[in-house]
Order: C-alpha cells, then sequence, then structure tokens
C-alpha cells in the first residue's frame, strides 16, 4: 500500500509538539536487506533530526547473523523467539551484528547527512546485562539490568544519532541481546516519547488481520495463547514493559512501507499501537 507523504504545512503542529523529543526507532533484520527500505528509512531519521527530533536507532540483523552461522557451518536454533547462544555463535553475532550490520547502516545514514555514531551496548557498558535464564539455559544471552544514559544523551545533545547494535557486557563476558527487547528497554529508561519497532509484518496479526490497538493485558493475552510467537514474542514483552514504565506510545508497525517511520510520527495510524490498560 503506499500512502500520501504529507506537506510540510500538514506536519508542523505535529513538528513543534516533537521538538526535542526523544524517538527510539528499532528496525529489524527482516527489513534490513533492501536498500530501498534501508534508504528511505535513513531519510526519515535524517530528516527527523534536521526537525529538531532526537532519534536513536536500535537495530537488529537476525537473518544476516543466521547467513553467516550457515556460512561456517554452525547450527542455530530459537527458543522464544531468542537464539540460542553457544561460545561459536557469539562470535559470530558480535562480528556480524557490531560489525557488518551497525557500520553498514551507519554508512547509508550519513549518505543522507544524520551524522550517525555506531556503537554497541558494550561501549561506555551501554547496556550491563546479566545472564537471562528466563527460558532456561540458552548460553550468553544477556537481560539487560542497566542502561548508560548519559553516554547516549551525550551523544544525542552533541548533535550525533545512537545507531546500537545490541550486545551488552556482563560480569563474564559479552551476552547476545535481543535488539527489541533492548529497543524497549533503552526507551524506558530514557523517558522515550515514542518507540517505533519496524518489522516485515503490518502489525501484530490475530486470525491473519493487524489489530489496531492493544492494551497491556491484551499483549499479554496474545502471548499467553501463543498468538504472538516467534519474532513477535520478544516484541511484544518488551513493549508491555516499556509502555508499563512510562513510554507514551509504542508502535509496531511494517518498516517495508516507503517513509514508514515519517508517517508513524506524522499521524497516519499504521500497525498496531500499544497502550496502557
Ligand atoms: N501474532 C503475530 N503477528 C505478527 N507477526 C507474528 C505473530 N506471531 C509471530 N509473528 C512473526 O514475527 C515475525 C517478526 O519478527 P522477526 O522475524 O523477529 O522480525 P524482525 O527482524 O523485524 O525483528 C513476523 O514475520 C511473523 O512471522
Ligand atoms: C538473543 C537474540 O535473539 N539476539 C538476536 C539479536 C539480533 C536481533 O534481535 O535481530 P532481529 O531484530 O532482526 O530479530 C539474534 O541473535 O538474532
Amino acid at each position: 500500500m503506499t500512502y500520501r507523504i504529507p506537506t510540510i504545512l500538514d506536519v508542523l503542529p505535529m513538528l513543534t509538539d516533537l521538538k526535542g523529543k526523544i524517538i527510539v526507532t528499532k528496525i529489524g533484520g527482516s527489513v534490513m536487506r533492501s536498500k530501498e527500505t534501508l534508504e528511505s528509512f535513513a531519510k526519515d531519521i535524517a530528516t527527523m533530526k534536521a526537525f529538531g527530533i532526537k532519534p536513536i536507532v536500535v537495530h537488529g540483523g537476525g537473518p544476516e547473523i543466521n547467513q553467516m552461522l550457515e556460512k561456517l557451518g554452525i547450527q542455530t536454533k530459537f527458543q522464544s523467539g531468542y537464539r540460542v547462544t553457544d561460545k561459536e555463535t557469539l562470535e559470530v553475532v558480535l562480528m556480524v551484528l557490531a560489525g557488518k550490520t551497525n557500520k553498514h547502516l551507519v554508512k547509508i545514514l550519513n549518505d543522507f547527512k544524520a551524522n550517525a555514531v555506531g556503537v554497541c551496548g558494550v561501549d561506555a557498558n551501554l547496556f550491563e546485562c546479566e545472564k537471562d535464564l528466563t527460558f532456561g539455559d540458552i548460553g550468553f544471552v544477556g537481560k539487560i539490568v542497566s542502561v548508560n544514559c548519559d553516554f547516549v544523551l551525550d551523544l544525542l545533545y552533541k548533535g550525533y544519532i545512537p545507531v546500537i547494535a545490541t550486545v551488552g557486557s556482563g560480569k563474564d563476558g559479552i551476552y547476545n541481546i535481543n535488539a527489541d527487547v533492548a529497543a524497549a528497554y533503552l526507551a524506558k529508561a530514557l523517558k522515550a516519547e515514542k518507540l517505533i519497532i519496524l518489522t516485515d509484518v503490518d502489525g501484530v496479526l490475530v486470525n491473519g488481520e493487524v489489530v489496531k490497538s492493544l492494551t497491556i493485558s491484551q499483549a499479554q493475552h496474545l502471548i499467553e495463547t501463543s498468538v504472538a510467537k516467534e519474532g513477535m514474542l520478544p516484541k511484544l514483552t518488551g513493549v508491555i514493559d516499556a509502555v508499563k514504565d512510562g513510554v507514551k506510545s509504542v508502535h509496531i508497525i511494517n518498516g517495508k512501507i516507503e517513509h514508514a517511520v515519517l508517517l508513524e510520527i506524522f499521524g497516519m495510524t499504521l500497525g498496531t499501537i500499544i497502550k496502557e490498560g
């Protein structure tokens, strides 16, 4: 579906409201493989910054990690949407997520004058974590316990856009962190105005239809009844946490829609919004 891009005059009130506010956008690996999608995303983020909004980008890279693991002949499996991460897998996650994926995204953002800086959760102890045992022992999978907000705010207020790869620092080494959960945790730690999650489906689907709006308890019900599965599980888990902790507005939308981020912040109701309640 294509949407009419609003004019500057249409969106002036929203721009005024959002000036100086922090918006965390998470782009999923599922939508990062198309050059057109990445360019549209980069233009949106650069435009937000040009209008005085403070964007932060958190990225995934699951499919790229899968591809590299396959090339290296390493089997991979997921438990409830989280990659089971042994030592060998962790090395590949680190190499791909904090390396290739992060740098390519930074480059494309900077092609559109975003002034992006790529970091990972290990830098300045951005994400400190402990072993996540929610689903038993699934290896080096981290659960964030604290965020270095000052580091992110310093970058933002010096005019940079932080582009964050989700590995973190733990007592006994580096951990792999699910990118949706990390984005949600960061949004709540920074009391962000909005969290936008871009993925490869039109929103949260129930019986094949997009649900326009979900309360926390409805989202919880979708998890408990296994309507939300695989990659949607960490999204909803993170989002519930973020909404409970004061993030005003959370949206799960299709990142393949051209200018999805700008359309969303300018009030087109795309995808699923998750609200308190
Ligand atoms: N109820 C649901 N609604 C929408 N997507 C769902 C649902 N349950 C499972 N999914 C899966 O979640 C996927 C998105 O998560 P994921 O593959 O991890 O993408 P990303 O890389 O964007 O994080 C969808 O492509 C879909 O297969
Ligand atoms: C623990 C865990 O599952 N980590 C993820 C990190 C990347 C990610 O979340 O990428 P997407 O957003 O593209 O799914 C992984 O290894 O795939």
